[in-house]
């Protein structure tokens, strides 16, 4: 009779939240919960004190071994989530700003804390150590969100380069800093009477430098839709190392959306060869001889696609991404693509969904009466503008949230098809998302059914 009940959570959502609405029977502030015992809690933390987002059966969590509702910080401190496996347990948190961060027991001797303390900078040190044999060795990072019949780069046999010649700096007359990344600093200068972007990588960030050159060096990667890659060199005294690239007169989307908004048209030029450009990225593609292998971009965001003076976009930063090559027969090759598809390139439909909702919140036609708002990244407002890609996806896939969209949006003449594509590119099952590809499609589509 016991093993019967269902378990019962508090249950509180937004209307936009519909999978948890799957999870069970709803009735006023109960959820009677199908196919999970776990009660799931997400908290915002606005003003350094916990607001309810999400209270509802648990959709994801499959064990939950804590009666009370033991809380973990994501998104560094922004979001609180807690899951446990009594009846109506999800509303009761304790937490404290600092709760993250548990105290040491007063009951553990001073000698205990010493050794523990120790014990962990040996574990740190050596998973350290370990960490920058790997990178100098040979980047296999990547490795481990590969399925195992393909590998990252240098370890794939197969796998073709265009050998580019180096690029001697004193033929580029550098101008002035375009811009400041992570890892390198990238110049507007001129090389053989044209302007290009110089992207300069200390000498310490060698194996981020060698993984994007890696990317740009593929067979075939001359496309409209990704930034064209001129050639690499070294900068002899202080080892610098250095891609030149095409300039991008606007810089990154990001930059550009925050300056202007655009016309359908020119919002709808963004999105298609933003689309394009991935879709190419992705492909595998065989001339006679040559073999331009998948591409996962890995990092997309609207700080890493630039756009040109034509405005078209061109995907740039390729630093994190991944090369899909397949060095087996070509028919394992082929029974491994779902595979392949599902592992890597399970965040980039929800990413290009996030992207497009940024370029057509600039677009004054959809906003006609009143103006477009101003440039907001896709939930900025909850998580703050330096939130990365992978947390974004997880904020999106686990907790259900996407970007809100304006109501009136359903009753324009392409507000049903610009919905229905967005809402597509980030299902909440993975499987279903669209593709790059399809995207393309239904972009082309509605071009040629809403234009002036
Ligand atoms: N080809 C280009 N044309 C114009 N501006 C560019 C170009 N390449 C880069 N930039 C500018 O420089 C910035 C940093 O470039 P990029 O993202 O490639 O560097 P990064 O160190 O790899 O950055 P991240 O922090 O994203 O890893 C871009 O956001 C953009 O503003």
């Amino acid at each position: 009779q016991f093993l019967l009940e269902k378990r019962r959570c508090v249950f509180q959502v937004s209307p936009q939240n519909e999978r948890y609405l799957s999870a069970g029977n709803v009735s006023g502030s109960v959820q009677v919960c199908e196919n999970t015992s776990c009660c799931v809690g997400y908290f915002l933390v606005i003003d350094g004190q916990p607001e309810v987002d999400v209270l509802a059966c648990d959709v994801a969590e499959k064990s939950c071994p804590d009666a009370t509702c033991k809380t973990q910080t994501r998104f560094g401190g922004r979001v609180i989530k807690c899951v446990c496996n009594t009846d109506l347990c999800n509303d009761k948190i304790t937490w404290t700003p600092d709760s993250e961060q548990p105290q040491l027991a007063c009951s553990y001797s001073v000698a205990a804390v010493i050794v523990l303390v120790g014990a962990l900078l040996v574990l740190c040190f050596t998973i350290a150590a370990a960490r920058w044999r790997n990178l100098f060795k040979d980047k296999t990072e990547n490795l481990q969100v590969v399925p195992h019949d393909y590998s990252v780069s240098p370890l794939c046999s197969c796998q073709q380069t265009t050998k580019t010649s180096e690029i001697d700096l004193a033929d580029i007359e550098i101008q002035r800093i375009l811009g400041q990344g992570s890892f390198a600093t990238v110049w507007q200068g001129k090389y053989q009477e044209s302007t290009v972007a110089v992207k300069v990588f200390p000498a310490g960030w060698k194996y981020k430098f060698t993984a994007e050159r890696e990317v740009y060096e593929l067979p075939l990667m001359k496309h409209a839709g990704i930034l064209h890659f001129l050639g690499t060199g070294r900068e002899p005294d202080a080892g610098s190392l250095f891609i030149v690239l095409q300039f991008a007169e606007y810089g990154s989307l990001h930059s550009f959306l925050c300056k202007h908004t655009t016309t359908w048209t020119l919002s709808l030029k963004l999105c298609q060869s933003l689309s394009q450009g991935l879709s190419y990225l992705h492909s595998d593609l065989r001339r006679y001889d040559v073999h331009k292998p998948p591409v996962a971009h890995r990092d997309l965001s609207s700080s890493n696609v630039l756009v040109r003076a034509d405005g078209t976009c061109a995907l740039c930063d390729f630093g994190c991404s991944t090369v899909l090559c397949s060095c087996s027969e070509a028919a394992s090759r082929h029974s491994h693509t779902t595979n392949m598809k599902t592992h890597t390139f399970l965040g980039t439909s929800t990413a290009l969904g996030l992207l497009l909702w940024e370029i057509w919140m600039r677009c004054s036609d959809l906003f006609e009466g009143s103006i477009a708002p101003q440039h907001l990244l896709p939930y900025e407002s909850e998580l703050g503008a330096d939130v990365s890609l992978e947390s974004l996806i997880v904020f999106v896939s686990e907790m259900d949230k996407r970007p809100s969209i304006p109501k009136h949006w359903e009753l324009l003449p392409q507000g049903p098809a610009l919905l229905q594509l967005l809402a597509d590119c980030w299902d909440c099952d993975p499987e279903a998302r669209l593709t790059a590809p399809c995207a393309v499609d239904r972009l082309v589509s509605l071009q040629s059914c809403f234009s002036p």
